[in-house]
């Protein structure tokens, strides 16, 4: 189906995942059991247990077992509609360089990471493909192989590409409650300064958030770290949204037993996205002559960090 030669959605959306992991395991679930045809592209543990027993899907009121159609080969994305691009942030350039000579020219690619500037990463790879951010408001987790865990919300915000429209009610339509806005920048700076704030506090201490901001200083470095945020943002021309400190504010509220993606990552001995969080921030300041030292050090303590957690895995 080509989206090209539709003003509505067409009635089935070819879709690829391209980084079968937590993010993508889910939305791809829910579009395959609203039937559009779903190619998982992920790594051989997680699609071998997918194609094998299917794609177990555990939500708090559900426990389902999907069939999805698998692959391992990036090649698997040639025919799609859709390719939702779920890699982490350090792995955009080599997952697009894989994907490139087998997409059709009206694929949209949806950028379903967090970061603000994996769009821009993607269409330097990608050249000319239509290439859209999404900011993703979901929790879940990988339990074990081909087996996805969701513990919270599920909405996308697109931003404006050629079939958005169709896209977002498709998406809609199979439970994936979906906006198009032109406000997409904005929201994913907003949850860049979440993940600044958050993360990597909760990564070098292996707490949740409720724990930190009960700790005598805390609250006074996370405004540090916010206005830093901010500053850059706002001298990188990004107008805001006024619910930022809320926003912020709202996290340890709302998920006090939450460790950070970061602290998963490094527990498990994987690559942190730092530099495309805390990072992002320090290489924007310095573009532009603001100083960011607290971004700064907390990129650098969770690199460190990262050393000592792969040396003990050798
Ligand atoms: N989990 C969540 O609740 C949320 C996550 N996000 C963001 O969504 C993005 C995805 O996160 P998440 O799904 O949790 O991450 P995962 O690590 O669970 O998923 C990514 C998967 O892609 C695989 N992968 C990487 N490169 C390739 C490749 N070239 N070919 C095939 N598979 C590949 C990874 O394998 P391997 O690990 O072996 O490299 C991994 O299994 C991130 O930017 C994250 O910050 C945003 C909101 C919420
Ligand atoms: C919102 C937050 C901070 C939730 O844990 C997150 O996005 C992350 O852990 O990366």
């Amino acid at each position: 189906m080509n989206l090209a030669d539709h003003t509505t959605a067409p009635s089935r959306l070819s879709v690829a995942v391209m980084g079968a992991g937590s993010v993508g395991c889910y939305f791809g679930a829910l579009l395959a059991r609203a039937g559009h045809p779903v190619t998982l592209i992920g790594r051989a543990s997680h699609m071998q247990a997918v194609s094998q027993h299917g794609l177990r899907l555990q939500t708090a009121t559900e426990d389902l077992h999907l069939p999805v159609a698998t692959s391992t080969e990036p090649g698997a994305v040639a025919g799609a509609d859709v390719v939702l691009f779920c890699v982490k942030s350090t792995d955009t350039e080599a997952a697009a360089a894989q994907i490139k000579p087998h997409l059709a020219a009206h694929t949209q690619i949806l950028s379903l990471q967090n970061g603000v500037d994996n769009d821009q990463r993607l269409r330097q790879v990608l050249g000319r493909q239509p290439v859209a951010a999404a900011v993703v408001y979901v929790a879940t987790a990988m339990a074990g192989p081909g087996h996805v865990r969701h513990f919270g919300r599920g909405e996308l915000v697109i931003a404006p590409c050629p079939q958005g429209d169709a896209i977002a009610g498709q998406f809609s339509t199979a439970g994936i409650p979906t906006q198009v806005s032109d406000g997409v920048l904005a929201a994913l700076w907003q949850k860049l300064i979440i993940n600044c704030v958050y993360n990597a506090l909760s990564a070098l201490t292996q707490q949740p958030y409720g724990w930190l901001v009960a700790q005598q200083g805390i609250p006074a470095v996370m405004q540090d770290i916010a206005a830093e945020c901010k500053t850059v943002a706002m001298a990188d021309g990004v107008i805001l949204p006024s619910t930022v400190d809320e926003a912020v504010a709202a996290i340890a509220r709302t998920m006090p037993g939450q460790l950070s993606s970061t602290a998963q990552d490094l527990a498990r001995g994987k690559p942190t996205e730092i530099d495309h969080l805390n990072g992002y921030v320090v290489r924007r300041a310095q573009a532009l002559g603001i100083a960011a030292p607290a971004n700064r050090l907390l990129q650098v303590l969770v690199q460190l960090k990262q050393i000592q957690a792969s040396k003990q895995e050798l």
